[in-house]
């Protein structure tokens, strides 16, 4: 059977009026990387919290490597956290940031040196290690940050928003590093408002919004259920984005536009169906600039789910 290293049912998790959490029931197999998206507010963070025992639970119930989340110390001794709020601490040196963990950790002073020199040679940091951390640049104060929650050998890590603000390259290198992690063996819950992030990464993804899971399954999985293709539109100026979505609809098409796109997206249920879209844009007297016919995409999953405002 299956190994389910987190479990959570019905999780609910209430701050005053707001519900952070509304009945999130997921699970992650051990090894697998559960990708956690949503917008801001979404949640994710309050479910990272409560999956790391730092907040408990209003109702429901949620598992970690087995163990009930209000089995607080016994679950913190499996676990790793990483996220956008690094616990580097920059005055000290990449080694010695993560000696101090090993040494908190219990560890011999020979053996946190040993462990730390061990991590900061297969995160690249080898060459950093004595430099005071606040010299690193964002990506490697990311990459200690993730090295330092490894240091205890967790099971399960959570990483929230690990790349968040990070430059193309640098989220590069993280990716790689995630990818090793779980192909070690370690279960991996990642939280990202990068769509690119989740698809690349995640063997499951979770989409929450306000507080629900409003869709899950593996990338595959939920690309498929916008349909097979989709098609993307790019009207000429001065035609916006706004026209081609009101001609779109109006013909029967779900479209929408991310934020700031120039471009609208719409998928189609069959490939016959992309020539009644060219046909729409035409009759309304859209010209078209750009228009390519891809197969779904999770971005077109997530921006169908979220319904953004209507771009004007
Ligand atoms: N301690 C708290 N007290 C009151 N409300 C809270 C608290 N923590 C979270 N919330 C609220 O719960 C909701 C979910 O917040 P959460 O931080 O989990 O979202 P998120 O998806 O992680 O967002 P972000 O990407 O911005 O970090 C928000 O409406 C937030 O204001």
């Amino acid at each position: 059977m299956t190994e389910l290293m987190i479990e959570a049912d019905r999780l609910t998790r209430v701050f005053g009026d707001v519900t952070a959490l509304d009945t999130v029931t997921l699970t992650a197999p051990r090894g697998a990387v559960l990708g956690l998206l949503g917008h801001n507010g979404a949640g994710k963070t309050t479910l990272v919290n409560v999956l790391t025992t730092q907040v408990p639970p209003s109702s429901g119930t949620a598992r970690v490597a087995g163990l009930d989340v209000r089995q607080g110390d016994q679950i913190r001794a499996l676990i790793g956290l990483a996220g956008q709020f690094a616990a580097v601490d920059g005055q000290l040196s990449g080694l010695d940031n993560l000696i101090t963990v090993a040494r908190l950790l219990g560890a011999g002073r020979r053996a946190a040196y040993a462990r730390a020199a061990e991590l900061l040679d297969l995160f690249g940091l080898a060459g950093a290690a004595r430099r005071p951390a606040r010299t690193y640049s964002g990506g490697m104060r990311r990459r200690l940050d993730l090295a330092m929650s490894l240091v205890g050998h967790p099971e399960v890590i959570f990483l929230d928003e690990p790349t968040a603000g990070l430059d193309p390259e640098s989220r590069l290198v993280l990716w790689r590093i995630v990818g090793r992690l779980a192909r070690d063996g370690i279960t991996v819950l990642l939280t990202t408002q990068y769509i690119e992030e989740a698809d690349r990464l995640a063997d499951a993804i979770v989409v929450l919004s306000g507080g629900r899971v409003v869709a899950s399954g593996t990338p595959a999985e939920l690309k498929a259920q916008v349909g097979t293709s989709s098609v993307r539109v790019t009207p000429v100026w001065p035609h916006g984005p706004a026209r081609v979505l009101d001609c779109l609809s109006e013909a029967g098409f779900r479209a929408f536009a991310g934020p700031g796109a120039r471009s609208v997206s719409t998928p189609v249920a069959e490939p016959g169906l992309v020539a009644s879209v060219v046909r729409a844009l035409d009759a309304a007297g859209i010209g078209v600039s750009e228009l390519n016919v891809t197969e779904p995409t999770l971005n077109d999953v997530y921006l169908n789910l979220i319904k953004p405002e209507p771009v004007r």
